[in-house]
């Protein structure tokens, strides 16, 4: 049964620690802060501000806070991102006010960024618990494991999160931002399209082995701030979702692209699909990799474990 929600005034609520990020959304999250801070203040809700640079910094100051202190994320998903390693060591639930480029994470919600009368009334609902993916780099200093709430993408799907770093601010006097962005990095990176060989191992047993551009491991339905790559995919079920293309010519990758928008793609002969409760990934060389969104690097193994409910949330679908 749902819990009812919190019905104490939210001023004898603990107060939400905030963690805003002004640079997400190129700026937007700094922009909107003005307006976030007078919606917070009248609706009653405590909260304290935390003073961070960067995710790491986020949850150093996190963690000096009490517990039952939900964090509230204003920015993008890489915001929400660098506090899972804290949300999941204390069990403090998370709040997300979605002001990012992508807001993959806001759509894995059932949020729509900007829409700031949603995401305040979400807060005051019962914690839901999600999924998280806990990813092991094999080749990674010191085997730190990686947590992540909407998944990763190793080959062609990081190339494309690389080139977004590089893409104009305008183009053809409009500014080039969110969907548009991922749309004109995924465009351009068409043109550099890598095939490997890759290994896959599904709950101990081999599911794939042969050529890949591209493979998702996914525990939200979409990335790249509107393409579905996993469809049907729910961060409640226990399991997680390994999407892979296989050996694919840039003129098939395209329309395929069109298909994946769509989330029509996942009947495509090019195309393997399974959920599962572990992943193990092994490429012939190192791939390109992105952990929710987050560059990472080239890797060649990396193992995934899903972690049932390992998350509070705050803004999860009513
Ligand atoms: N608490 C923080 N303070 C400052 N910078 C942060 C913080 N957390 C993460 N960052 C850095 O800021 C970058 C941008 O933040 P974020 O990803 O939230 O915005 P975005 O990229 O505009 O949105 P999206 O990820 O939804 O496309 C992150 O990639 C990360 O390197």
């Amino acid at each position: 049964m749902t819990p009812p929600p919190d019905s104490r005034p939210a001023s004898s609520r603990p107060p939400f620690a905030v963690v805003l990020n002004p640079q997400a959304g190129r700026g937007l999250a700094g922009r909107e802060w003005p307006r976030v801070e007078r919606e917070l203040k009248a609706r009653g809700f405590p909260y304290q501000l935390v003073q961070a640079s960067s995710g790491p910094d986020a949850c150093a100051a996190l963690a000096r806070l009490p517990a039952d202190w939900p964090a509230l994320a204003v920015g993008g998903d890489g915001t929400a991102h660098g506090l899972l390693p804290e949300l999941y060591r204390s069990g403090r639930s998370l709040g997300l006010v979605p002001l990012g480029s992508g807001n993959d994470l806001a759509s894995l919600l059932g949020l729509r960024a900007g829409d700031l009368e949603t995401a305040l009334d979400r807060l005051t609902r019962p914690p839901q618990r999600l999924d998280l993916l806990e990813v092991t780099l094999n080749g990674s200093v010191g085997g730190q494991p990686v947590l992540l709430l909407n998944g990763l993408g190793m080959g062609f799907d990081a190339q494309v999160a690389d080139l977004m770093t590089l893409a104009p601010a305008r183009l053809l006097g409009l500014p080039l931002g969110g969907f548009p962005r991922y749309l004109w990095a995924a465009l351009t990176g068409l043109r550099r399209l890598e095939t490997g060989q890759l290994r896959v191992t599904l709950d101990g047993q081999p599911f794939y082995s042969g050529p890949s551009c591209l493979a998702a491991v996914m525990n939200g339905g979409q990335y790249g701030g509107g393409f579905r790559i996993a469809p049907g995919s729910d961060p409640q079920d226990g399991l997680l979702n390994v999407v892979l293309g296989t050996q694919l010519s840039r003129s098939a990758l395209l329309p395929l692209m069109a298909r994946v928008l769509q989330g029509r793609h996942l009947g495509h002969p090019r195309v393997r699909h399974a959920r599962a409760q572990h992943a193990e990934l092994s490429w012939q060389s190192p791939m390109q990799t992105h952990l929710d969104g987050e560059l990472a690097g080239r890797h060649e193994q990396l193992s995934v474990r899903l972690l049932p409910g390992a998350l509070s949330v705050l803004s999860g679908r009513p």
